[in-house]
């Protein structure tokens, strides 16, 4: 035993050593990139770093392992280039929270706000270099409030993140019969709506504006419960008295990082546009047949009322490919064609929802 801990011994002094010599590196791109006025965050550099380390490991550690031990090494290393700030949809706890560590890991400034239009005003003003803000549930669609200040603001997105949902019921009671009311945010007693019927048919339902707030509620007021994350549970020191009474165990939430600008190209990326159509028969058909010439993926298509005009409609769609490549411009030149606007508006390296 005393053999072999000293072999670890020997092993972290030199992770140690050669994890000084990285952060030296880094100190030097940091100063390359400030001499340029050039973005810290270098989301698809990362992209590619993760990928190299975990194709290197040879299995004996786990890959996950490897992902989250590197996410953290460099999230240090940006420590070192900057002080990077990050508004994120909170309060703490939440599953956006979640989603902001997943991409930025625990070494940079994560600055709560209330609401999706705070997350964007703080970035808009340079309080906060990135913003993370959940755009779409696969089980309750689009989150609305996302798609409509995407269409007015200059920031374009650089980042996707998924997160399964585990939605729990979470209380200062010791056992269900003993909660009166639930609450927790409208989407989250969307995706636990059928379990709280069949449950506790006799509870009132309250709607707050996050599930951190209804946590917070659970643990001040007798007989409330809230429908939240485990993590918001640890966070108010409530008990997790059922666990997963979301309507499906697939549920998944996709995140966005918002930037000023879009990330580089990595090989696997994927691009985001919002565009309007006249009106006119077959329109849509034509303005998407620009992308099925080109053999490009469409991965999402959405609309929006456009706030312009009454009953005139603005399309969200996400694709396959990055603007930096030919048959990407192409496709956007043949969009162009047929729609009065188009606005790019990001795109950032592919994240499959089954590896998050
Ligand atoms: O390669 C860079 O651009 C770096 O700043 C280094 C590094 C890293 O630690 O690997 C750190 C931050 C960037 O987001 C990407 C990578």
């Amino acid at each position: 035993m005393a053999e072999l801990r000293a072999g670890i011994d020997a092993v972290d002094a030199e992770i140690v050593r050669l994890l000084d010599r990285r952060a030296s590196f880094a100190r030097r791109i940091g100063e390359f990139k400030q001499q340029r006025g050039m973005a810290v965050y270098a989301p698809a550099r990362e992209r590619v770093v993760l990928d190299r380390v975990t194709a290197l490991g040879e299995g004996a550690f786990p890959k996950r392992g490897l992902e989250a031990v590197f996410r953290e090494i460099i999230s240090s290393s940006v420590s070192l280039e900057t002080s990077l700030k990050v508004a994120y949809l909170g309060p703490e706890a939440t599953f956006t929270h979640e989603a902001a560590l997943r991409s930025f890991g625990t070494s940079i400034e994560l600055q709560p706000q209330t609401t999706v239009a705070e997350v964007f005003a703080r970035v808009e003003r340079g309080e906060a270099e990135h913003g993370v803000v959940p755009v779409e549930n696969s089980m309750e669609g689009a989150v609305t409030h996302t798609l409509d200040e995407l269409m007015n603001s200059p920031l374009k997105v650089c980042g996707e993140v998924y997160l399964p949902v585990s939605q729990n019921l979470i209380s200062a009671e010791e056992s269900p019969d003993k909660v009166s009311l639930v609450c927790s945010h409208p989407m989250a007693l969307a995706q636990a709506a059928s379990w709280l019927r069949r449950e506790l048919p006799g509870a009132r339902l309250e709607e707050v504006e996050s599930t951190a707030e209804a946590a917070r509620r659970a643990s001040v007021q007798p007989g409330v419960a809230a429908v939240g994350s485990a993590l918001a549970a640890e966070a108010h020191g409530l008990k997790v008295l059922a666990r997963n009474i979301q309507e499906a165990r697939t549920n998944t939430t996709r995140f966005i990082v918002l930037g000023r600008s879009w990330a580089a190209r990595t090989g696997k990326d994927k691009t985001s546009v919002v565009f309007s159509v006249k009106d006119r028969p077959g329109v849509l058909k034509e303005a998407l047949s620009a992308f099925a010439s080109e053999g490009i993926n469409l991965t999402r298509i959405e609309s929006r009322p456009s706030r312009k005009r009454a009953w005139t409609y603005v399309f969200f769609a996400d694709f396959k490919g990055h603007p930096d490549e030919e048959k990407v411009r192409r496709a956007l030149e043949g969009l162009e064609e047929h729609c009065p606007y188009v606005s790019l508006i990001g795109a950032y390296p592919e994240v499959p929802p089954e590896a998050s």
